[in-house]
């Protein structure tokens, strides 16, 4: 026996994205249950309009929703994740971009434990993800395909061009950007962990079945 704590799964992850949720007429919290329900095995919070104790308001409010085996995940604010566990919630850790806060602090203020996420789009990227300081445990590889989701988006590396940058990878890697079911049996046949997604499953009519959708193309893409 080892004290080593299993990976996360990330193979159906939902970035839960607080205005697109809100321009579908729907709670955060609510579209989260939902897609767990269809099956997301890991939430992102991302809430770029958020104040910040609206945004530790929302952390809780999904953290209420979620299942102990999902992962709650703060976009960008180490803050928000520190104080949102202050107050009760299991907030598993951060993910943060390149121009966020360095992985070395995010990791000092979340500790050992956390799981903190890098995005990455280039080889050197990558490379430096792998020799961080702060220690990376995933990163985010994007884009698939243009997305409206994010103005300053990487540009679209199609599924080969991710798999090729994946599979030069020293760590796990999410695919992120323009994602649909269909693409989701042909990235993790590429040797990606899991798929990121927001407007698949925040902008669904229906976003339990959205999410079963993911989960079904997923397990489809299994060996
Ligand atoms: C899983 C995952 N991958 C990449 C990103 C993008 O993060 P970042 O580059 O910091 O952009 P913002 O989401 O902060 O706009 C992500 N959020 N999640
Ligand atoms: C946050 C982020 N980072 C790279 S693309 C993106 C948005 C992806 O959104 P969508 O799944 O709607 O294309
Ligand atoms: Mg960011």
């Amino acid at each position: 026996m080892t004290g080593a704590t299993p990976a996360p799964d990330l193979s159906v992850y939902l970035v839960a994205d607080a205005g697109q949720c809100a321009d579908a007429g729907r709670s955060v919290p609510e579209t989260v249950a939902a897609a767990v329900e269809g099956g997301v095995s890991a939430v992102q919070l991302r809430a770029k309009e958020a104040g910040t104790e609206e945004f530790i308001a929302l952390a809780l409010a999904v953290g209420r929703v979620l299942p102990g085996h999902v992962p709650l995940i703060i976009n960008d604010r180490v803050d928000v994740a520190v104080e949102a566990r202050e107050r009760g919630a299991q907030v598993s850790g951060v993910h943060v971009g390149q121009g966020d806060l360095a992985v070395e602090h995010v990791r000092r203020f979340l500790g050992a434990e956390a799981l903190v996420g890098l995005s990455a789009a280039t080889e050197a990227q990558l490379a430096a993800a792998r020799d961080h300081p702060g220690r990376v445990d995933y990163v985010g590889i994007g884009t698939v395909r243009a997305t409206g989701s994010k103005g300053d988006a990487p540009p679209g590396l199609g599924i080969a061009g991710l798999g090729r940058l994946a599979a030069g990878s020293p760590l796990p890697a999410v695919a992120i950007g323009g994602i649909v079911p269909d693409d989701l049996p042909g990235l993790r046949g590429a040797g990606l962990v899991g798929a990121a997604v927001l407007s698949w499953v925040c902008q669904a009519a229906d976003p339990r079945q959205a999410a079963q959708e993911l989960r079904s193309a997923w397990d489809q893409g299994a060996a």
